[in-house]
C-alpha cells in the first residue's frame, strides 16, 4: 500500500532566500507527502554535510531515488531512513547531502501518515501520542551568526513555563516579542530583526537582559503565568581555541563557566544552550554539575503543567548534532542535561528519532529545533507532539517559524 512508486527533488526557497531542497513522494496507493529541508548559520563542526541544493538534488536521484522507488514502503520509516544511509554510503551524508536525505525522510513519513489517515504525530509516535505538548521557546532579541552588529549571545528566548496550553505559550511568545520593540522604542534603540525574525538591536548583551527582563515581566503580569528565560549562546562562534571572544571582554573557558553560572542565578535562566565550545565536553560537565544537576522529568506538558524541575536546562547543539555518538559520550561525561534535535544535522527521522529515545533513557530532556534558515515545513511540530519532548525551539513570529506554531496550536485542538 505504502509503496514508494515517485519521488521528486525540486529547488525552492528557505527564509534567507537561498535555495534548498524539497522532496516530494508517492506511494502505490495514492499517498503523498512532502518535506523540505531547512539550513543553518551557526553550523556545528559535526553535523551531517548539506551539500548545495541542486549538487544535493543530483546525487540523490543518482544514488537514492532508484534505491527507494519500487523497493521500499513510505510507511516503513527506518527502511526508508536505512536505505538512504546505504545510498549515501559516508557517516555524515556527504555524498547526497543530509539536506537532499531529510527532505526525502520527511516527505515519506508523510506520506505514510497520508496512506494510513492519521495525523503525521500519530503515524510518528503512535495512538497514545497527542497529549504532551511542547513549550515553545521563542527568540525575541538576536545577534550572533543570524544578525549582524547584534548581541554577541546568538539567542535570547522567553520560556512560557507556567503556560497552561501550547496556545497560550505561543501568543504569551509573541507579546514578549511586541513588548521587546516596544521596551526598545522607550529607549531609542532601533532594530531590524535577524534571521530568525528576532530583534537584532545594536546593544551589548547586558541591556539585552535587561530588555528582555523587562519585557517578560510585563507580560508576565498580562497573561497572569510564568514565562522564564533561556538562552542559546552558540559559544562555538565565539571561541578562537584559547578564550571566548565578546565585544566588550574576553573569558578564558573557567570564566566563561563562571560568566555562565552567574547569568544563570542573576536571571534565574531556565535553559542555556551551547554555553561553551562545541568540543568542551569538560567544560559542560562541570557547568551541568553547578547549574543543573537535579533529575529532570523528560515527559512534555500535559494541561497546565510545569514541564520542568528546578534546575537549569544545559543543552547541547553544536555539542551533541543530535548525533547517538556523541550524545552518548555527553552522557557517560555528565555533560549537559539536554539535547537539541535537528533532523538536518543527522540526515534522517530515525537518527533523530534514535537521538531522542537514548537522552530520554538517560534523563536528557530533548529539544527539537528549527534552523535559522526555515521553510514552511511543520514536520517539526509533529516530530516534537510524537515524542512528548518538552520543548520546542522555532521561534516567536514570522511566517516560516509561524507555520510550525500554528500546527501547534491545531494539533493541540483536535488531538
Ligand atoms: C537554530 C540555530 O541556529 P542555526 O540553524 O543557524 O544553527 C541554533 O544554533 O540553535
Ligand atoms: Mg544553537
Amino acid at each position: 500500500m505504502t509503496l514508494i512508486t515517485e519521488i521528486r527533488l525540486r529547488r525552492i526557497l528557505d527564509s534567507r532566500g537561498n535555495p534548498t531542497v524539497e522532496a516530494e513522494v508517492r506511494t502505490e496507493s495514492g499517498g503523498f507527502g512532502r518535506g523540505a529541508a531547512p539550513s543553518g548559520a551557526s553550523t556545528g563542526e559535526y553535523e551531517a554535510i548539506e551539500l548545495p541544493a541542486e549538487e544535493a538534488i543530483a546525487r540523490a536521484r543518482e544514488l537514492a531515488v532508484p534505491r527507494l522507488e519500487g523497493q521500499v514502503y513510505a510507511g516503513d520509516q527506518r527502511s526508508v531512513d536505512r536505505v538512504l544511509r546505504e545510498a549515501d554510503g559516508t557517516e555524515n551524508f556527504g555524498e547526497i547531502g543530509a539536506n537532499s536525505a531529510v527532505a526525502i525522510s520527511m516527505a515519506a513519513a508523510k506520506a505514510g501518515a497520508d496512506m494510513l489517515g492519521a495525523p503525521l504525530y500519530q503515524h510518528l509516535g503512535g495512538a497514545f501520542r497527542g497529549n504532551e505538548f511542547p513549550t515553545p521557546l521563542g527568540n525575541v532579541i538576536g545577534g550572533g551568526e543570524h544578525a549582524a552588529d547584534a548581541t554577541d549571545i546568538q539567542e535570547f528566548l522567553a520560556a512560557p513555563v507556567g503556560a497552561p496550553s501550547v496556545a497560550d505559550a505561543v501568543f504569551a511568545n509573541a507579546a514578549v516579542h511586541g513588548e521587546v520593540s516596544d521596551v526598545l522604542a522607550d529607549r531609542g534603540v532601533p532594530a531590524a530583526k535577524g534571521d530568525e525574525g528576532a530583534w537584532a538591536p545594536a546593544i551589548d548583551d547586558a541591556e539585552a537582559f535587561e530588555v528582555v527582563a523587562e519585557a517578560v515581566s510585563t507580560v508576565e503580569d498580562e497573561v497572569g503565568f510564568e514565562i522564564g528565560i533561556g538562552l542559546d549562546v552558540a559559544a562555538s562562534e565565539l571561541f578562537d581555541g584559547d578564550a571566548y571572544r565578546y565585544a566588550d571582554a574576553e573569558r578564558t573557558p573557567d570564566e566563561q563557566i563562571d560568566y555562565v553560572a552567574d547569568l544563570i542565578d542573576e536571571y534565574d535562566l531556565v535553559y542555556v544552550e551551547d554555553p561553551l565550545d562545541e568540543d568542551d565536553f569538560d567544560g559542560f560537565a562541570a557547568l551541568t554539575d553547578r547549574v543543573g544537576s537535579e533529575a529532570h522529568s523528560a515527559s512534555g506538558r500535559s494541561s497546565g503543567q510545569r514541564p520542568r524541575g528546578d534546575r537549569t536546562l544545559i543543552c547541547g547543539d553544536d555539542l551533541f548534532v543530535t548525533n547517538v555518538e556523541r550524545l552518548a559520550t555527553g552522557i557517560e561525561r555528565g555533560a549537559a542535561n539536554s539535547v537539541l534535535v535537528k533532523p538536518n544535522q543527522i540526515g534522517t527521522l530515525t537518527d533523530a528519532f534514535d537521538a531522542i529515545e537514548l537522552a530520554v533513557e538517560n534523563g536528557y530532556a530533548p529539544v527539537i529545533s528549527h534552523r535559522s534558515g526555515e521553510t514552511e515545513d511543520t514536520t517539526i511540530a509533529h516530530l516534537a507532539v510524537a515524542t512528548a519532548a518538552p520543548y520546542i525551539k522555532t521561534g516567536a513570529v514570522g511566517g516560516e517559524r509561524t507555520a510550525k506554531l500554528n500546527e501547534l496550536i491545531r494539533i493541540e485542538e483536535n488531538a
